[in-house]
């Protein structure tokens, strides 16, 4: 569990960074099992920068790799007379992106707070570097991107300490990603989810999803309508244990009943089932309508990010990869559904590991898969259609027309399955429409994208079912006879269990329900704890179709975690219920509490509960208006809904509340007080410290080690533990 010092300290580290060296701390650790786990990992994920280095290395990186510029400049990436600027752009750092996040009315606010207070500053700015004229730095809205909440801009690590108003954004945008109201992502990547257009019905599996970026806006698409949960879900899946944690992170932040995170090689997913609305207790075959498959990579493409690869890059990187880049991509076309849709992506230039992977799953498919055109979804983004020609390469930087010009030494590297379609056949595949984004096509990293359609059943998935429905009578005698298969060993920690609620008779229930005025919709089978014994201390909320999931395949995968902590254990003696409810699932469940425990707040009052977060010194009633005062006067003492509606916007927030003896006030993170602050335009300065003239005497290295890339858990709710809670009924 993190506690507050942890909470710093991964501040000053990336997530990443963080779990190695707690994993470091709480094990004997044995050096050389270290260093190859390392490597495997770097072998793994070849664009992660490997523990030990660090960002200060960066600036003395020489960018530059004459094989890279062989190889590419023979594959003809990019035309002739683009080369020169598509190297000068890759040796340049990459502009920062972002985009707005949480509900509309939310997002629409802080979208506004963005131009008013931080865009409009920046524009007046023109930063200066010595001897050379200013720069003016414009924020660039990506017009593809849904909602226009999408932003790029430049805003290096020098830049930030050269001007106080970028500054100020960067703060910004640090604090909101920790508060869930902005998320950090680079330009490129968010193209996969918006081009695999999930609706909120939809069941979306993402086969190699840490650390996660992309999952959560496929969890963010999964909820745009705003009025009801999703009957769909996310399952987002790794084959890294400890990256799963990444995942567990990024879903915290988003608090969705409806993800789910696994842990497998997605290359021999096992199949799930889920309950059958046809045949009662019956199960059918689980088929996704929508895969993600950003597979493993050699990453070249994010060179402006990870300069370290201009040092280790090799012809054998990309080759390495396409075997398994190609089976986890069979593998999500299994696991499609008839008419569903599959984005497959890498961060990387190289036909072998893009096009080939791509024209090998066509041939081996038939008919049954074909590519769309996915440019139509991403207005104003420029890009090159996919290769049809390449020649693949030897470790020795040798090019071969065709597999029988392959000495015998390389053929187990350089496969046949690599090769480009031949002339005539180019027209069966359509490889012209994957989409290969260049770095100076507009001043981000590299990309491709291919997106597929399955239009009917793999040519050995029709072969299975006929031979399955003749084997079917036989099988059941078999099955029959054939003694229990042994249990899956899953690596990895061992988790705790996923217990569900029995129902409404569940012991802790009938307070919970009678307290919050729980309306009869709710299905309390959808609670679940991790423990089978003892005091139930956190409850989690699932939505029905994931607790299906879970309890018909726990046994097959290994599920790392689900559910939003939705009621936490709070044995007050000013409490009848024995449970508060916990801001992370207020958002799934406040459609199903009663006016009992809610309390409509006025702006100027909530603006006093958010101010006054001190746990042993809560606001005095007094100190509210007598509207709020007169609502509050016979709620009984505990855990309530703080609400506040501004008709003029449309902001609708909703809080934790606490209602003490004499006091009221806010159960929150204080990320989540300062974003909240912000909406309701209130001074929030006491949280937000003006570092920039610090900041701007450390110096590079130090200033780097304390950028938040991937935001860690946010501080523990204020007050949220029992003993803190005790004290606030005054
Ligand atoms: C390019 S990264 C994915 C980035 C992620 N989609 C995102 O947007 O944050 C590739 C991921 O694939 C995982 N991976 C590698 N081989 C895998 C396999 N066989 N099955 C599942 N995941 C795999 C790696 O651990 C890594 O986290």
């Amino acid at each position: 569990m993190f506690c507050f010092n942890n909470f710093i300290l991964v501040r000053q580290l990336t997530l990443g960074a963080y779990l190695r060296r707690m994993g470091r701390r709480n094990r004997n650790v044995n050096k050389f099992a270290q260093r190859k786990r390392e490597r495997r990992e770097q072998e793994r994920n070849p664009q992660e920068k490997p523990a030990s280095d660090t960002r200060k290395h960066y600036e003395d990186i020489v960018r530059e790799n004459a094989a890279f510029e062989e190889y590419y400049k023979t594959q003809k990436v990019c035309p002739e007379e683009e080369w020169p600027t598509f190297m000068k752009s890759l040796k340049e750092n990459l502009p920062t992106a972002f985009r707005i996040t949480g509900s509309k009315c939310e997002a629409a606010a802080l979208m506004n707070i963005v131009k008013s207070e931080y865009f409009s500053e920046i524009l007046n700015v023109k930063l200066q570097a010595e001897g050379q004229e200013g720069e003016e730095i414009k924020p660039i809205n990506l017009s593809w991107y849904p909602g226009g909440l999408a932003w790029q801009l430049r805003l290096s690590r020098t830049d930030i300490r050269r001007s106080e108003p970028l500054y100020r954004l960067h703060n910004f945008l640090v604090a909101e990603t920790a508060a869930g109201g902005v998320s950090r992502q680079e330009t490129v990547s968010m193209i996969p989810p918006v081009v695999l257009d999930v609706q909120p019905h939809h069941k979306v599996l993402d086969m190699c999803a840490a650390p996660g970026s992309k999952t959560a806006q496929l969890i963010e698409f999964l909820h745009s309508d705003e009025e009801s949960t999703p009957t769909g879900f996310v399952m987002a899946n790794d084959v890294d244990n400890s990256r799963c944690y990444m995942l567990v992170h990024q879903a915290k932040r988003l608090n969705s009943p409806c993800i789910l995170i696994t842990n497998h090689d997605s290359a021999v997913m096992p199949s799930l089932v889920m309950s059958d609305d046809q045949s009662p207790g019956g199960t059918k075959p689980l088929k996704f309508d929508r895969i993600l498959c950003d597979v493993p990579c050699s990453g070249d493409a994010t060179l402006r990010k990870n300069p370290d690869i201009w040092l280790k890059w090799s012809t054998g990187n990309g080759n390495n990869l396409h075997g398994i880049q190609y089976r986890v991509l069979r593998r999500g076309c299994e696991l499609l559904a008839v008419g569903g849709r599959l984005v497959y992506s890498t961060c990387s230039f190289n036909p072998v590991e893009n096009e080939a992977v791509v024209h090998r799953l066509l041939q081996e498919t038939g008919d049954s898969v074909k590519l769309v055109d996915a440019a139509p979804m991403l207005p104003g983004l420029k890009y090159h259609k996919g290769m049809t020609y390449w020649r693949p390469a030897s470790k020795d930087m040798v090019f071969y027309e065709k597999y029988e010009d392959v000495p015998e030494k390389w053929q187990t590297v350089v496969r046949p399955q690599m090769f480009p379609p031949k002339p005539e056949d180019l027209d069966k595949y359509n490889l012209d429409k994957c989409i290969r984004i260049l770095p100076h096509h507009q001043d981000t990293g590299g990309f491709f994208v291919a997106v597929f359609e399955k239009v009917s059943p793999l040519p050995w998935e029709k072969e299975e079912k006929v031979q399955n429905q003749g084997d079917e009578t036989e099988k059941k005698e078999e099955l029959k006879k054939e003694p229990p298969k042994k249990k899956r060993r899953m690596g990895g920690y061992r988790e705790d269990p996923f217990v569900f609620f029995s129902g409404d008779s569940e012991d802790v229930f009938p307070s919970i329900k009678e307290y919050y005025d729980l309306n009869a919709e709710f299905d309390s089978t959808c609670l679940l704890t991790r423990c089978h014994v003892g005091k139930k201390k956190n409850i989690y909320l699932v939505s029905p179709v994931v607790k299906d999931l879970v309890q018909r395949n726990e046994s097959n995968i290994k599920i790392i975690n689900t559910g939003v902590k939705t009621f936490v254990r709070c044995d007050n003696k000013n409490m009848t219920c024995p449970f508060r409810l916990s801001q992370e699932g207020l958002q799934s469940i406040t459609r199903s509490i009663g006016p009992k425990r809610r309390v409509r707040i006025l702006k100027e009052d909530l603006i006093t509960v958010l101010q006054n977060d001190n746990p042993s010194n809560p606001p005095d009633l007094k100190q509210f208006t007598e509207h709020t005062q007169n609502l509050v006067k016979d709620l009984a003492t505990g855990s309530c809904v703080l609400e506040y509606h501004d008709e003029e916007s449309n902001l609708q927030l909703t809080l934790v509340g606490w209602r003490g003896v004499h006091s009221l006030r806010a159960y929150t993170a204080t990320p989540d007080t300062v974003h909240y602050l912000r909406l309701l335009g209130a001074d929030y300065s006491k949280y937000d410290i003006n570092k920039f003239k610090k900041a701007s005497d450390i110096p590079d290295a130090e200033a780097d080690s304390t950028d938040v890339t991937e935001a860690p858990e946010t501080a523990k709710e204020n007050g949220a533990n029992e003993t803190e809670v005790q004290s606030t009924s005054s």
